[in-house]
């Protein structure tokens, strides 16, 4: 069997090793040449899987995409050619969760003010969206959720987005891309609903960039500098407008589901789904992918306050080094394209192929000395709370 994969896709070796011939591929570039004789193919999101990439294949037995969006997928044409299909729904929802809140505490300590207070609005509240609400509640912050597209059964409460808007001193957004329908996606956030977020809004935007006109963003930045930027995501990634970086508080070339955790997530929820698919059983296990955390514990002596919790965060992930990487990253592209007169923007890519270190809260343990408020560092998903 050949098995094709994206070369930014972690243990696939270890986990369809046992099946055939592995092949890794530059999936930003992969053409139907090289899909041509192979029986699975596996993906991320920066590749187009349509009937032009698979119109010389006449093998394909199953395509699976290690991620949670699928807007890259036509899924449609796989169903009708009868090609199994699946994503990886959820499995990096925790990374972006915590992306999201140590962004908060991160502007929190940069415009010297507390999150602790605020009203987060989160806009779908789906996996990724619940994953920051989670943070969030467990630290005693007020969230606001916005989902017209919820189940009905859902006993959480919901508000418009203009309620979202008009309340929250912070916004971030967690929605597929969608071009079609009323409740479509695509320039969600228009120069319209820019100009009217209240004054001092911190907007975040970890989905796709899309969802944000890019271009209205930075004109409607230029009059309203009381406007904090968090951008994991951009318009016409892996270009994103040069203009709008600087303008940015953090910037980040669409890593927020990047954690070790997360990519092994993806990559065995599609080991799972494939053995299903094949008849055969998954007997192998994902802990045993994942190396341990450089430091595994840390003693708290009293409860943290927000600064230290910023300083635990830190100590799992330290977002401020992947925005500064990112700046210096665009810097560098420019500079080459500046000197060879040629179009060069593989600093975004190979930023994010060579992301490898980022942990989830979860790997590390907090030993306290007995304190008994500690549920909440629990429920942000610290593991170990205790002696
Ligand atoms: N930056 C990154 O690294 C990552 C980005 N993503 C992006 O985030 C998106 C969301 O991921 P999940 O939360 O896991 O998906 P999900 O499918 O679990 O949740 C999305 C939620 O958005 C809601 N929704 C759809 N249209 C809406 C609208 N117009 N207004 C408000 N809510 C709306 C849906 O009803 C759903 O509840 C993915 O589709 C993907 O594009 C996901 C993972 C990592
Ligand atoms: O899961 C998603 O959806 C994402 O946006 C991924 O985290 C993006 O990662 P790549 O698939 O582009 O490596």
């Amino acid at each position: 069997m050949k098995i094709l994969a994206d070369e930014n896709m972690p243990y696939v070796e270890q986990l369809f090793g046992d099946l055939g011939t592995i092949e890794a591929v530059n999936g930003r570039t992969l053409t139907p040449q090289q899909v041509k004789d192979a029986d699975v193919l596996l993906v991320r999101s920066v590749t187009k899987v349509n009937q032009a990439l698979l119109s010389l294949n006449t093998n394909l037995k199953f395509v699976g995409s290690a991620t949670i969006g699928t807007d890259h997928i036509d899924q449609s044409y796989l169903a009708s050619q009868g090609i199994p299909f699946t994503n990886a729904p959820g499995c990096n929802a925790t990374a972006v969760g915590e992306f999201a809140f140590i962004a908060m505490l991160e502007l929190a300590k940069r415009f010297d003010t507390e999150l602790k207070g605020k009203v987060v609005g989160i806009v779908g509240a789906g996996n990724t969206g619940s994953a920051v609400a989670k943070c969030l509640e467990a630290y005693g912050v007020e969230v606001l959720l916005n989902d017209p597209l919820i189940e009905a059964d859902d006993p959480r409460e919901f508000v418009s987005l203009e309620a979202l808007t008009e309340r929250a001193d912070v916004i971030s957004l967690h929605v597929p891309l969608t071009r079609d329908g009323i409740n479509k996606t695509w320039y969600l956030f228009d120069e319209q609903r820019l100009q009217n977020l209240k004054p001092d809004t911190w907007l975040l935007n970890c989905c796709r960039g899309e969802v944000i006109d890019n271009r209205a963003l930075i004109k409607v930045k230029a009059l309203r500098p009381d406007i904090k930027l968090v951008l994991d995501v951009w318009e016409g990634e892996p270009d994103p407008m040069l203009e709008l970086v600087p303008l940015v508080e953090l910037a980040t070339p669409h890593i927020a589901g990047y954690s070790l955790e997360g990519k092994a997530r993806g990559t065995f929820m599609l080991y799972q789904k494939l053995m299903a698919v094949l008849g055969m059983d998954a007997d192998k296990s994902m802990t045993s992918l994942l190396p341990a955390l450089w430091s595994q514990q840390v003693s708290l002596d009293e409860i943290p306050s927000e600064k230290a919790l910023l300083q635990l965060s830190r100590f799992v992930y330290d977002l401020r080094d992947d925005d500064e990487l990112f700046r210096q990253t665009l810097l560098d592209d420019c500079a080459i394209k500046a000197r060879e007169n040629s179009a060069n923007n593989n600093g975004f890519d190979l930023m994010r192929k060579n992301h490898k270190h980022r942990r989830e809260f979860s790997a590390l343990k907090l030993v306290t000395a007995g304190q008994s408020d500690v549920d909440w560092l629990l429920n942000l998903g610290f593991s170990g709370v205790g002696r």
